[in-house]
């Protein structure tokens, strides 16, 4: 569905990601792992054609994704940060969303409700708390039914109730056969949601392979602590990117 070839960005002198090759599969959700500053973001924003690679090519169902904008219509994007007019009203946000995709007309409202944001569209987006704000742009990326969602940190910032609304409907999407990104620091949420794992240093793809693999690497049985044994592994680097990925080569 998604694939990055040879993709590599710097930005100045700083290399950010080098030579990454990647195949994101439909069915399949994928956690983005990597310490502060690793890259992550920058890898969805390439797939979003917001950041320019370097060198390299992405394709979304088979065609390549530079010099095309029609390719956006298959992704839902939560970002880390969103950012509205500050004047906007909530309804009016909406409605400007499903102007620009005439050609939808069976929205996905399941989110509106759960997150009650009827009740709020006459508020202007510049007074929302930071997790309604954080509500809106979930449920913006659900809006169409898209093929692939990217979520960049989505429960960050929501309080308990809506975290477990947000992770129920990802999980339903997931069920449905959706393609799933996901990068978060919440290892619970991460082991909750995906099924696949991408863990970025120093600007390359150190492993990339099932949950389940990562396991039998890491030597433990949660997640939690196969993913801290992977950190500590590559700050200490004891280990070389060919011996992370011997399971997946064996
Ligand atoms: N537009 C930009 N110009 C210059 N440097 C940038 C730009 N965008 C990102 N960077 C740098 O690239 C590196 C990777 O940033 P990125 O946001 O992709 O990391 P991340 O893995 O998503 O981090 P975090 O876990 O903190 O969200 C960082 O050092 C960041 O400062």
């Amino acid at each position: 569905m998604i694939s990055v070839k040879n993709i590599s960005k710097k930005f100045g002198k700083l290399q950010v990601l080098k030579d990454f090759n990647l195949e994101f599969r439909l069915g399949n959700s994928y956690a983005l792992m990597g310490p502060n500053g690793s890259g992550k973001t920058t890898l969805i924003k390439t797939i979003l054609g917001m950041v320019m690679p370097d060198e390299g090519e992405i394709f979304v169902k088979n065609q390549p994704i530079k010099g095309s904008h029609s390719y956006r219509q298959y992704i839902g994007y939560m970002p880390q940060i969103g950012r509205y007019p500050s004047n906007m009203k909530i309804g009016q946000l909406f409605s400007m969303m499903k102007d620009m995709r005439p050609e939808i007309k069976d929205y996905d409202l399941e989110l509106v409700e759960a997150f009650e944001l009827d009740q709020m569209k006459d508020k202007a987006m510049g007074t929302l708390s930071g997790g309604t704000r954080q509500k809106v742009s979930a449920t913006l990326a659900f809006l169409f039914s898209p093929d692939i969602l990217i979520l960049d940190e989505p429960t960050a910032g929501l309080d308990p109730i809506a975290v477990e609304i947000l992770k129920a409907k990802i999980k339903r999407e997931r069920a449905a056969g959706k393609l799933i990104l996901i990068t978060s620091h919440i290892m619970s949420d991460l082991e909750e949601l995906t099924n696949q794992a991408v863990y970025i240093f120093d600007g390359e793809v150190y492993f990339n392979d099932t949950i389940e693999s990562l396991k039998e690497l890491t030597g433990e049985v949660r997640f939690s602590p196969a993913i801290a044994k992977l950190m500590q592994w590559t700050l200490k680097k004891k280990v070389t990117k060919r011996e992370m990925s011997h399971v997946e080569t064996t």
